[in-house]
């Protein structure tokens, strides 16, 4: 099973430019587009209905053309307007505005009104600027028009590379792409802003796609499926490791307790809380299969990793913005253990980002920031919180830390040390509850005791943690999280 690949603009650029020398034409490559299109658009119309096509100056309007000439050619009614003259045009949309022979009218005279479905074949991957005068005019009147929408390769308006809306952008309720999906259908706003995705093969080669990707992914099960742990008829609780959860104080102590159960329900054979002493009593109050011991500081911290069998922890959940919790994950880091870092962990190195700087290269580390604690961590530095692409945010963060990070939201990405990164979309509105995250440490952490290395594990995290979420809805809360893990690793291994 092939793991969904993910092109950049640009990338995606450099894929035909490599299709087109391989002998295809480029205007074979429209022809394609266009039909995968026009097919669509025919399932979606009654016979004889009429489709408004805004077509726009760049070979995404050439893409419209194509669509028009297919749709009248099966007896459909076609407006098509342009953006621009016909004679400005350029490269195959040239040869693609041939093969129209009906009228072509300026943009602004279109009564999208008057669609059964509009095209929006305005802007692809070419957008370079935000939408002004008679483009957003335009898109404001499809908005407003309330009518079906379609859109070619992506939604106009929306930046294929970031997701961002530039100005204004159609809100499409489908969207046929071409040989891949770009960043933008699967990041926010531009997810939403596509509508429901489709990917047409176009005749561009996996390999090409390989060659050109820059090892950027589709969160999907085929990224990690099999790495995912499958216990063996032999093994036993300990060949499946031992993952220690830091507590807080006594009147913090759920957060490591809902990422424990978390650990404990992903397969970790065992799972310890590790506990200030004024917390045990209420962490021994609520705790059966997960065991508990008395952890004093980073002192005790480093006392209790001289057991060699402890191979996974998870810092930060409620252990206080302090010192103290810096000197937590400087052992920690120290003791080479596979390690996930959250919340205080984080925040605790407000503006002192050089200190860890490389400071997880050493052993497999995740780092799971939503954006607020991403900017408090790495403030001081614009050249990590600054580009406006989440995946180029989340690569130099892993980048300058040596860990794998997960930025994490509607759209969270997972990106590696060493350029790999996953955009992941399963997630649901419903996760975002109190503890949601402390789950999704505690699985993320029960999945590298198991010996999954770092970024298959984030990957594979996420994903549990979205569909686990996703299949329960509304009324979610955290306590239910760890319950849900079984059924979705059922589904995954079975
Ligand atoms: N061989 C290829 O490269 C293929 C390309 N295809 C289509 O080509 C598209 C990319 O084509 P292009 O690179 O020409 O890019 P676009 O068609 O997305 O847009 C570029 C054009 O829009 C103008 N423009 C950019 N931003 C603007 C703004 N804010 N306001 C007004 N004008 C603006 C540019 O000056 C340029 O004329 C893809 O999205 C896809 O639909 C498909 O036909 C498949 C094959
Ligand atoms: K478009």
């Amino acid at each position: 099973m092939h793991p969904e690949l993910i092109l950049r603009p640009q990338q995606m650029k450099q894929a035909d430019g490599l299709t087109v020398a391989s002998g295809i034409p480029g205007i074979e490559l429209m022809r394609r587009a266009g039909r995968a299109v026009a097919e669509a658009a025919a399932k979606m119309l009654m016979k004889e209905a009429h489709v408004v096509i805004a077509a726009g100056p760049g070979q995404n309007g050439g893409d419209g053309f194509v669509v028009a000439a297919l749709l009248a050619g099966q007896g459909y009614r076609i407006s098509l307007g342009l953006l621009g003259r016909v004679e400005q045009l350029s490269g195959d949309a040239v040869l693609a505005a041939r093969d129209w022979k009906g009228p072509v009218v300026p943009i602004d005279s279109l009564a999208f009104d008057e669609a059964d479905l509009i095209v929006d074949a305005l802007f692809g991957t070419g957008l370079a600027r935000d939408l002004e005068g008679v483009a957003r005019i335009a898109v404001e009147r499809m908005n407003a028009s309330g009518k079906p929408i379609l859109a070619v390769d992506l939604s106009s308006g929306i930046d294929g590379d970031t997701g961002q809306v530039r100005g204004v952008a159609v809100k499409a309720n489908r969207t046929i792409t071409f040989a891949a999906r770009k960043p933008c259908h699967l990041l926010m706003p531009g997810r939403a802003y596509c509508g429901d995705v489709e990917i047409a093969d176009i005749g561009i080669a996996r390999e090409t796609l390989e060659a050109t990707s820059g090892r950027l992914f589709a969160n999907t099960p085929s990224l990690w499926l099999d790495k995912l742990p499958r216990p063996e008829l032999s093994s036993h609780k300990y060949d499946r490791g031992h993952t220690l959860v830091l507590s807080g104080g006594a009147t913090r102590t759920g957060a490591a307790r809902l990422a424990a159960r978390a650990a404990l329900r992903t397969g970790s054979g065992l799972v310890t809380v590790a506990s200030p002493p004024e917390a045990l009593g209420v962490n021994a109050a609520h705790l059966t299969a997960i065991m508990l011991r008395g952890c004093d500081g980073p002192e005790g911290l480093h006392h209790i990793l001289q057991d060699e069998r402890l191979n996974s922890l998870v810092l930060g959940p409620a252990l206080g913005v302090h010192s103290g919790t810096r000197a937590m994950v400087a052992v920690a880091a120290h003791a080479r253990r596979s390690l996930v870092l959250d919340a205080d962990a984080l925040t605790s190195f407000e503006g002192l980002a050089t200190e860890v700087h490389q400071a997880f290269r050493h052993a497999p580390t995740v780092l799971t920031p939503h954006d607020g604690e991403f900017m408090r961590l790495f403030k001081g530095h614009p050249d990590i919180i600054d580009p406006e692409s989440k995946i180029e945010r989340a690569h130099r963060a892993a980048a300058y830390t040596g860990a794998v990070l997960v930025l994490k939201g509607p759209d969270t990405v997972i990106a590696a040390p060493d350029g790999r990164a996953a955009i992941n979309a399963n997630g649901t509105p419903y996760l975002g509850t109190a503890g949601s995250g402390d789950t999704l440490c505690g699985i993320i952490a029960g999945l590298m005791a198991q010996g999954l290395p770092a970024f298959e594990a984030a990957c594979a995290g996420v994903w549990i943690h979205g569909e686990a979420g996703a299949s329960f809805g509304p009324g979610l809360i955290a306590e239910d999280l760890a319950e849900l893990i079984p059924g979705v690793l059922r589904k995954l291994l079975t």
